[in-house]
Order: C-alpha cells, then structure tokens, then sequence
C-alpha cells in the first residue's frame, strides 16, 4: 500500500513543486504527515518536455550485505544502510524532493535504513534505531537544496561531522537527512562539496555512521558494496561503542562544526552562553524554521529560556513535557533511557541527588526521594576506581573505597591522577603543589615519585622534591632550607632531616602558620583548620556528615576599589561577629593611626582657614581700593580683625604642622607629639577662626567626610589617655593590614530558638577576606591566591559617580568607571568561573544626599537614568509607592551592573545596597552571601526563571 502511495507521489510530481513533506517535529507520539499533491494537467498541450519522476522500484533496492556480528565489538550493532537504487531517469527529476515517512514504532519497508540485524540487547542502538525510523527518508538528491548546504555546513574541514549528543543528534541527523534528501550516499558535483569529501559523520557518542561519498557516479551497486565492507572492515566500524569514561572529551565542540550546544560543563539548564550562535534550519512543511538553540531535544520546542532537564550522561535536555518520556522511571537517576547503565558525565558529578523545581512539580515527593537517592547511590553512577590514580598506579575499588572513607578523605574527588604522601597526608594533584592533607598510612597507590608535584626546588619532602611555594612556606616558617636537605614529615607535622635522628620542630605549630599557608593557598591539617570540627563530631556522634565538613570552612573574598569602603564592611563585620573584635594590640596601633589622622585633618582645616583668610583679605583690599578711590581717608591695611584671623602663638603652631604636612613628615612626628600638642589643639579647636573654617568643611575637598567625626572629638582624641570606641575604629581611615590583606575568621550567631539544624548551621566557619585592589596587582595577578573561595563580594561606593581618581593613566577617571573596569578583571579571572559573585552598593546614605544635588548622569555609563519624579515627593512617607530617587538611582546601577556581569559571564549577578555605617545592612549582606552560597545547588534549577532582568534584589530594595 506504500508501495502505491509512492508511486502515486511520483507521478505527481512537479518540478516546480514538493509534493511530500514531511514534519521533522515531533509534535506527539505519532508524526504528523502533510501531503500536498499536485493538480493534474488540464491545459492545451504543451511543445517542451515535460520533467518526470519516476518511481522507485522497491525490490530493485539492493540489500548491503550483512555484518558479521564477529567482526564487531559483540556489544554493539550495526544498524545497515541499504542503499537505494537509482534509475537513470532520476535525474531528470532534479529537484524533485520526496520523503517516504515511516511510522514510530517499527520499521517500514521502505526505510532506506534496515535495522533487522540488530539483536536489541544494547539500549543505545534500540534507541538510535528508533530514531531513524521514524524519521528515516528515502530520498534523492537535489544539489541545489540549500539543506545540502547545511548539512555540509556541519562539516568541518576535517570532513568529521561531529554531534554531540548520541540520539538527540541521530534524530537530528535523520531530519536533516530527511531534508535533503540525501543520505549523503551518492553526491556528484554539487555545492555540498564538502560533505561530498567527507568520509565519516561522526557520532560523538556512542555510534559512528560511515557514509561513503561517491564522487565518480551513481554506481548504486558498488556503492553498496564499497558501503558493506567499509562497514565490514573492523577498523572502520561504522557504528563503534567508545569508552564512555571518556565522553565528555568527546563533546568537545568543534566552532564551525554542528549547531549542538554541547553542554560538556554547564550544569545549568540554560544555555546562552552557547558558543555557537547559529540555529539549524530545518525544512519542514516545505518552509524554512529556525530550531533555535536551547530548544528541547525530544519536541525540539521551546528556547534556551524554557526550563529543562539535563540527561546526567550524554547533557540532552528535555521540556517538562518529555522529560518523563525521555527518562522514563529514572532508575538511575536523570538519564535518558539510552544513557541507563553509562557512567554520569564527571562534570555534573556535584549536581547528583539534587533536584530540580521541574522535577518536584512532575513527580510526587516520594518519587524524587527515590530518583535522587539512586542517582547519588547507584552503582553506575559512583566514581569509577579505574579513573584515578594515585602515585601513577590505577586504583582498584578497595583502595577508591578506604580512599573515600577515611576520616579525612581528599575533598571531591574527580577522576585524574594524584600523587599522596602516605607519610604526612600530604595530597595533590599529579605535577602540582599539595591541596590537602588527608588521612596518612592509607595502602593507597604506588610510592611516591620525587617528582609528583613537579617541584624544581632540590627541597625534598618524604622523598618528593616541593614545589616553589612549599619552599616559601617553609622559608616563612623559619625552617632551615640551605644545602638542599631532605626532610622527613610525619603525620601530627614533626620533622627531621633525613639521616638526623633529633626532630626540629613541629611544621603545624609554628606560629602564624594558618595564615601563611591561607595566603599561599597551601593545605594545612584539618585540625588546625577547623578546631570547630572537633567540637562538631562531638555534637552530631562522631562522623562529620559530608556536606558539613565541606562547608566548615567557607572562603568569602572581599574586593573593591580603593575608598569603596571594604575596609569598613570588614570592621563592620569584626564588630558584629566578633565577641572581642579588637585585641590590645591592635587597638594600641589603631590609636595611633587615628591620632595622626585627626592631625591631619585639622592641617587640612588650617590650610583653608588660611585660604579662607585671604579670600576676605583680597576682599576687603578691593573694597579699600574702591574707598580709595571716593574718599581719600588713610587706611590700617592688614590689621583688621575678621573671622578667619588667630592669635600669634596658635598662628606659628598652624605655620608649623603645615610645614610638617607638607614634608610628608606627619606620621613619624605625630602620634608621638600628641601629648605635647594636646593643649594647643584644643585652644585651636576652640577658636572661632577654625570654628568658622570647619562650618564651610564642605568646601574643603581635600577633608574626607568622615573627618568631622574626629575633629568634633579632638580633644579627647589627642590626649594620651584616649582609647578608641568601636565605633572609631570603623570610622577610622586606613586601618590596614601592611599586605593590603586581612582575614577574620568567624560564623552567624544564631538567634532566639535554636534547632539542631540551627546550631549546627550556626557552627559553619567562614572566613572573610579583604583584600585591597593594589594587593591584587597588575592585571589580578595574585588572584590565584584565592582558588578555593566559595564567593566574591565586589564592593562599590553609590555616591562615586561624580566623583574622579587617578589611576596611574595620567587623566583622572570616573571611580564608577574604574569600579567598573576592576569588576571586570576580577568576573574574567578564570579562578572564579564558578564563584558566585554578591556586588556590594555602599555609601547608600551617601548616595541618597548626593543624588538630589548631583544628577546620577555625571557618570556616562549611567547616561540613560530616567527617574520618575514624583510631584509628591513621599519624604519617609510609607503610604506612598513611590521608591525615592536615591532608591530608583541603586537599582538602575544594579541592573546595569547584573547586564554587564551576564554579557561577561552569562551568569547571575546577586546585589545588595548597604551602608557601611549600619552594622544592620552589613549583617544582611553578609547572610545574602551565605543564603547564595548555601543554596548554590538549588539555584542552578532556577536561575532561568529568574531572569538577569528581574531588579527584584535582596533584602530591604
Ligand atoms: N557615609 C558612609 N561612609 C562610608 C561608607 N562606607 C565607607 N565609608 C567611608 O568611606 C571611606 C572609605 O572607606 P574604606 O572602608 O576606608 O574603604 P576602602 O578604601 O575600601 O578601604 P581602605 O583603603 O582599607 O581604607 C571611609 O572614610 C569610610 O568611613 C558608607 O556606607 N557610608
Ligand atoms: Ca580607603
């Protein structure tokens, strides 16, 4: 009955005209088919020839003879192409374009594509087979089909067109094949020249179709045969299983190749970042469509917005509507039917167990606890022994497992080659410094290698010659590194030289250690890390649940520009976390600082006093010249008292520091003259000269805002008995550690009721880093020093949009903009392309003053700020919905800043307006880093429906 079907089509054909098309989307179980025919000839006869299709005679299609299951891996088929037979004739039909559709479920007669000879034990070419059939074409050529184009355009010059994803590219494939009209088979001089020399479609995944390309004719029959043996030749199966270990190598997008997005990393679910803008076309109903990317890979609808599920194996995402039908009842968890039994993609090993929204809305809880549980627990789907190696040997399964079940197990172990000093713990990855220390005297791997962490140092370390940075840490700590000597390092941190029989200290509890080895990203015994730990397996019975212990020590960097005031959040959070957050020490130095600062800003007071003084002086000489010159009276120039004139003892005091401000000299003479000042200062203070002077502070651009708070406490400040209050020391400037970085360690109290949850959560360790913009150094250099941060906070002051600095260019540029340009070098640093970033709008108190005199577009990045102005303007009113201008002016430069990260980095960026001087805002900031951190996992489900748009930001916005 196809058979005529066929035939009538033909006969019907038009040259002008497609008369058959078929519908390469799957818009339900079965395809839907859309026939047009053409209307038979009724016109006075006609001189020229008319073109002709002529059928295909179905048992003149030779059969390629059949493989021999023994010359083949016995786990795979072959599906066999069968390769059409031609009639001369054909080719006048040139640009008839047929496709014969053949249903679902089995394969028909006239599939070009004969699967009888598969046995069906391997899921992946059931899968693949279906696929074919049901979209499998018998077709001819038409060179001047622009599909031929595509499919040649998917050809890379290496002639391998490369797919990424097993069955979703074979479904692919066959469309386009569909298309085209062509298998690829037979292929003379058309454009498709490429494909025409191409040899092999290259299946990333798990089948490799070998099309042979017949440049000299139309020889049918020894097309098949050149086809059957290519196929049958063992070196060139045509459809050959891979080791899937290795897949995710093989996703590997080539640019000009295939419009697949390969997914190989990402395990978010969206995919603009695809590196491949172009869309495929596809022919369908005899009118182009675009398929767009990010489209679902079973009903091929939807677009990179649509929510979707990831096959843990092969990255293939299914809508909500074809997820179930694509993953069925999951029992290895989100795999695709084909991909159950294939180990997960190494990549997305992070993501097991955790669900997405998607999945809670299809599937009932009970039904999830299951899913997840196998997905984290099944067999398949655990780490495979074969992929590490530790010390160059390949571990077995009872070394992977005392591996991953020692107390204290190397941290996410991926596959990759490691090298373990079995002696002290020390562990790392193969050619690289050590990045733990776990558990010692595992039988784990062969001994180690002098040269398992490519150290060029002469120093050795139980046998390893130690990497540069260990030398520095050694050399920090005081150890006596001359004459290249050997060390012995035990377990708790003792060491000898070896052939010595004292030991020479202890490594570990050298003071200053933790530090050292944070700043040089060097690994250091659990114990000391987290002296919390101990507590904590007291608390929870002894075994630190994992994800805990992974958290126990979570890194947040803190970074901003120079006056951004990270200096302040960082004392802020001292403060607020700290039971004593200042030690003597430190608040003996901090009085210092501040004694000399308070100096200083009293110098820059008497500067305008004086500038001041002689702005009346001119004055008043105009006016005297003015006098002059209509009543001739003498004059007592100079001598007049005015508001800006001090005495001769206090004026020769202002002379002095003024000397000494300018000759750089105040921080070595202050601090230690204060005592011996103090009375003067305070008679100046006093003074009304300085008193008036300080009532135009604002004009004095050299005074920073925060001054008048000292200067109005100056005379308590200068005497020697002075102890600064917390509060001056967060308002105190460049309290700063001499590296330009400072760190704290400390975790959120947890308030009123407490659940274990609670407690236990209250107990996770943070630790936040400040550190200064030039302490990263020329293009971020020293960034690397931050490669196990768990989140960035970018901090940037509101009110720097009409503000200027110099930064080294020589014309001074707008602090926005060089806010700006340091954002953008640390997003683009390759250490933090997995960081979440929390961007930090400080001096919200500041902005909200300055905005209503300085309009927000000083600043040309924020050129197209339209504030809608109230005529009613809601001062503090809460009835009104109306947000205020300084409100409307932070989420504009928030959305601008969450544009500008996305287009850099395709991620989401997460904002927060603060006020450095609100400990409450600082805390909420703070714990938004933590919620962001914490539900890393869940976010990536989401972040789609939650566009980079939306201005709906954190806390009190
Ligand atoms: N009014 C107000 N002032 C702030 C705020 N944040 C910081 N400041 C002030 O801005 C100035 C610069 O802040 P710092 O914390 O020193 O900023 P920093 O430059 O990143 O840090 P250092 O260079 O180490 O000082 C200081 O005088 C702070 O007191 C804020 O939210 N509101
Ligand atoms: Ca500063």
């Amino acid at each position: 009955m196809e058979e005529l079907q066929l035939e009538k089509l033909l006969l019907g054909l038009d040259s002008s005209r497609t008369s058959c098309v078929v519908d390469p989307i799957y818009e339900s179980e079965e395809v839907v088919v859309d026939y047009t025919f053409a209307v038979e000839y009724e016109g006075p006869p006609v001189t020229y020839e008319i073109p002709r299709a002529v059928p295909i005679d179905i048992k003149k299609i030779p059969v390629a003879s059949i493989v021999k299951p023994t010359a083949l891996c016995d786990k795979f088929q072959l599906p066999v192409v069968q390769p059409i037979f031609a009639p001369e004739s054909l080719s006048k039909a040139h640009s008839a374009e047929l496709a014969v559709l053949v249903s679902d479920s089995h394969v028909s007669p006239t599939s070009v594509i004969d699967f009888e000879h598969r046995s069906g034990d391997s899921s992946n070419c059931v899968l693949f087979s279906e696929e074919i059939s049901s979209s499998s074409t018998l077709g001819f050529l038409n060179s001047q089909d622009q599909s031929c184009e595509l499919l040649s355009d998917a050809i890379d010059d290496s002639g391998v067109l490369e797919l990424s994803n097993g069955h979703e590219c074979s479904r692919e494939l066959s469309c386009r094949i569909s298309s085209s009209d062509t298998l690829g088979i037979s292929n003379g001089n058309d454009q498709s020249g490429e494909f025409g020399n191409s040899e092999i479609l290259e299946f990333s995944k798990e089948q490799k179709l070998e099309i042979l390309d017949n440049t000299s004719g139309r020889d049918w029959e020894s097309n098949a045969s050149a086809l059957s043996s290519r196929l049958l030749s063992s070196d060139s199966l045509s459809f050959k299983a891979e080791n899937c270990g290795n897949l995710s190598a093989r996703h590997v997008k080539r640019p000009s190749v295939a419009s697949f997005w390969d997914g190989s990393t990402s395990n978010t679910v969206h995919e603009e970042s695809s590196p491949v803008e172009s869309s495929v076309l596809l022919r369908r109903g005899g009118s182009e469509t675009k398929t767009k990317k990010g489209s679902c890979y079973r009903c091929l609808k939807g677009n990179r917005f649509t929510e979707k599920e990831a096959c843990v194996v092969c990255d293939a995402k299914y809508c909500s509507n074809c997820v179930l039908r694509s993953m069925g009842s999951m029992p290895e968890g989100r795999k695709c039917v084909s991909c159950i039994g294939f180990p997960i993609d190494e990549s997305k090993r992070t993501n097991l167990g955790k669900c997405s929204r998607m999945l809670k809305r299809l599937l009932s809880e009970l039904e999830i606890q299951q899913i997840m549980k196998a997905e984290k627990l099944c067999e398949t789907n655990q780490l495979q022994p074969e992929h590490v190696y530790v010390n160059g040997h390949q571990l077995c399964q009872e070394e992977l497992d005392s591996l991953q079940s020692c107390p204290n197990p190397p941290a996410k172990l991926k596959p990759g080659r490691y090298w373990y000093d079995k002696v002290s713990g020390l562990w790392g990855k193969e050619g690289h410094k050590p990045c733990k220390i776990i558990s010692p005297h595992m039988n784990v791997g062969g001994p180690i290698m002098a040269t398992a962490s490519n150290g060029n140092t002469k120093v050795f370390i139980n046998n390893r010659e130690i990497a540069k940075v260990e030398l520095r840490m050694l050399q920090l700590a005081g150890v006596q590194c001359a004459g290249n000597p050997h060390f012995w390092v035990n377990e708790d941190g003792s060491y000898q030289e070896e052939g010595q029989k004292n030991i020479k200290g202890n490594l570990w509890s050298k003071p200053g250690m933790k530090l050292l080895c944070t700043f040089l990203s060097l690994p250091i015994p659990s114990k000391i890390a987290n002296p919390a730990a101990e507590e904590m397996s007291y608390l929870v019975g002894g075994a630190i649940p994992d994800y805990l212990e992974k958290r126990m020590l979570q890194k947040i960097l803190l970074v901003g520009c120079d006056g951004s005031g990270t200096s302040t959040i960082f004392k802020q959070a001292k403060i607020l976390y700290k039971t004593d957050p200042f030690s003597d020490e430190e608040r003996e130095n901090i009085k210092l600082v501040i004694q000399s600062n308070v100096y200083r800003y009293l110098g820059i007071l008497l500067e305008g006093r004086e500038h001041f003084e002689e702005e009346i002086l001119n004055n008043t000489r105009n006016e005297k010249l003015l006098d002059q010159s209509v009543d001739t009276g003498p004059s007592d120039e100079g001598h007049d008292k005015h508001i800006y004139s001090i005495g001769p003892r206090l004026k020769a005091f202002s002379d002095w520091l003024l000397k000494v401000m300018l000759s750089g000299n105040l921080e070595t003479i202050f601090p230690a003259a204060t005592r011996e000042y103090a009375p003067l200062v305070e008679e100046l203070w006093k003074d009304s000269a300085i008193q008036a002077t300080f009532s135009r502070r604002s004009e004095l651009k050299m005074l920073p805002n925060i001054a008048s708070y000292f200067l109005e406490r100056i005379v308590d400040i200068s005497r020697i008995d002075y102890e600064p209050s917390s509060l001056d020391i967060l308002y105190a400037e460049g309290i700063t550690s001499s590296n330009g970085l400072t760190c704290m360690d400390f975790s959120f109290p947890h308030d009123g009721d407490t659940d274990t949850a609670d407690q236990l959560e209250s107990m996770l360790r943070y630790q936040l880093i400040r550190v200064h913009a030039r302490g990263l150094g020329e293009n971020c250099k020293w960034l690397e020093m931050f490669e196990d941060v768990r989140i960035a906070i970018f901090c940037v002051g509101l009110s720097d949009y009409d503000e200027f600095c110099n930064d080294g260019s020589g014309a001074p540029t707008n602090k926005m903009l060089a806010s700006r340009r340091l954002f953008e070098s640390i997003i683009c640093h390759p250490i933090f392309e997995q960081v979440d970033f929390l961007l930090i709008l400080n001096k919200f108190d500041l902005l909200e003053k300055k905005i209503e005199q300085v309009p927000l577009n000083r600043c040309e990045w924020f050129d197209d700020f339209n504030p809608v102005i109230s005529r009613y303007r809601p001062n503090n009113s809460s009835g009104s919905n109306n947000a205020s201008l300084a409100q409307q002016a932070f989420h504009y430069i928030a959305v601008k800043f969450k544009r500008h990260f996305f287009s850099l980095t395709g991620r989401k960026l997460y904002v927060s307006p603060v006020n450095a001087m609100d400990p409450n805002t600082v805390d909420e900031a703070l714990r938004y880093a933590k919620e962001v951190q914490k539900w890393d996992e869940e976010r990536a489900y989401f972040s789609i429906s939650e566009s980079i748009y939306s201005t709906e930001l954190s806390s009190d916005s």
